[in-house]
């Protein structure tokens, strides 16, 4: 694990879909290896990929994941391993496979001196779908119909992207695959398309996506994987990993742990199928604090936020038992009115590690999930504090890959 391991943890984004319930494999990825030259651009990458999910493949610059995408996509033949998109071997029937994808690839041009409509009707027509219905409903699904009749050439960026995955909806596949579907976008035109995403997987498409751009990615994908230096360093549902990660740290922090941060059970070694977390401690009981958190307040009760129990594994492979470590969350807490009063009221409460006021707004590091961060906010409002908002003090997706990655590029 990287030296950004000590740092804080923070929340998790409240905008980000729910995990996707555990479902058959759209895309099994088993030892894939690749070499370009004596160059070993892929190192026995595993993974699967739930139907239904929308799953960020999540890696900087030259890390592989074109190379992934590409032999997923029947594009490259694997040089050893194996790819299976919907249960079809990529290298066995890749006609089967074309059949059930939908490729866009990065920077792929569009054809510019046709209206939109023709575009899709060319593009249906090469599919051999039939092409007055089909097309009708890709330009409703993607909200082009109104300029259906416009030159694509006079369209903006995103509007072309969107078209891209109009193109590649045409045949209606099961799996979509878009290598960084999102890079060169504006940030409005980087919100339609998240919204055409999640529209998609509703519509009960898988969806693969590959990024280096975190952010983006944050708030629409169920699952992740990182990727670095053609090694995958972790993958599963966002949540799962930030309690593994959690599980791992907290026991390191008590001296439990029986390899180091980047011995065997750390995220650089083989990656082996997803482990589950296992079940979370119930919070204590309400009300029964003991007294002292914060001047007058009502205080709270032993053992809250959820743990988790001995047997966590770190994502990607076994790890020391750990002693029901505790989760720690950073948030920034605005408040009406007075943020010294009201970091004052928190400061010193059970559970409560660090407080601070930091341009009008309180920071707030403590031990304890949700159910913590609620009585925060009940302490405060309890107190007369007008509360008007939490957030995660940083990203989660963000924290994950500081944590999982060592900032290595191939
Ligand atoms: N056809 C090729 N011949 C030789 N080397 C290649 C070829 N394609 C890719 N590579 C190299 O393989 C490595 C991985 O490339 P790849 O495009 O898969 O990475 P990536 O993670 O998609 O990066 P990016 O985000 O920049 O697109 C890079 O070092 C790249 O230079």
């Amino acid at each position: 694990m990287s030296e950004a391991m000590g740092h804080v943890i923070e929340g998790g984004t409240s905008a980000a879909p729910a995990p996707a319930p555990a479902r058959r494999a759209a895309i099994r990825v088993r030892h894939l290896w690749h070499r370009f030259g004596v160059f070993d651009v892929l190192k026995d990458v595993s993974f699967d990929v739930g139907e239904g999910e929308i799953f960020g493949f999540i890696g900087p610059n030259g890390a592989g994941k074109t190379t992934t995408i590409r032999v997923m996509s029947t594009l490259l033949e694997p040089m050893a391993g194996k790819v299976e998109v919907d249960g079809i071997d990529v290298t066995l029937d890749p006609h089967a496979v074309r059949r059930i994808i939908g490729y866009m690839p990065d920077h792929a041009g569009v054809y510019e001196r046709i209206t939109v409509r023709e575009y899709l009707e060319f593009f249906a027509d090469a599919f051999r779908v039939p092409s007055a219905d089909v097309v009708e409903a890709v330009l409703e699904l993607t909200d082009l119909g109104r300029i259906q009749d416009r030159i694509v050439a006079t369209m903006s960026k995103g509007m072309k992207q969107r078209l891209q995955l109009g193109r590649i909806l045409l045949h209606d596949p099961k799996v979509l695959i878009l290598d960084e579907p999102a890079s060169d976008l504006d940030p409005r035109a980087r919100i339609e398309i998240r919204d055409l995403l999640l529209e998609l997987r509703s519509l009960g498409k898988t969806i693969f996506l590959s990024s280096h751009i975190l952010t983006e990615l944050s708030d629409v994908c169920t699952s992740i994987g990182i990727l670095e230096k053609g090694r995958l360093v972790v993958a599963g549902p966002i949540g799962e990993i930030a309690a593994r990660l959690e599980a791992v740290r907290a026991a390191q922090a008590v001296g439990h742990a029986s390899q180091g941060p980047h011995g065997h059970a750390g995220p650089h070694g083989h990656a082996g199928p997803h482990g589950h977390p296992g079940p979370q401690r119930p919070p204590g009981p309400q009300g029964h604090a003991p007294p002292g958190y914060g001047p007058s307040g009502p205080g709270y009760g032993p053992g809250y936020g959820p743990g988790y129990g001995p047997g966590y594994a770190y994502p990607m492979g076994p790890m020391a038992p750990a002693p029901v470590p505790v989760m720690r969350r950073k948030v920034k807490v605005r408040v009406l009115g007075d943020p010294i009063g009201a970091a004052y009221l928190v400061r010193g409460g059970p559970g409560i590690l660090e407080v601070e006021v930091i341009a009008g707004v309180v920071h707030v590091s403590c031990e304890g999930g949700d159910v913590k961060i609620a009585e925060i906010v009940q302490h405060l409002v309890r107190n007369n504090i007008g509360v008007i908002g939490v957030e995660p003090e940083r990203n989660e997706l963000e924290r994950i890959f500081l944590e999982v990655t060592r900032g290595e590029v191939q």
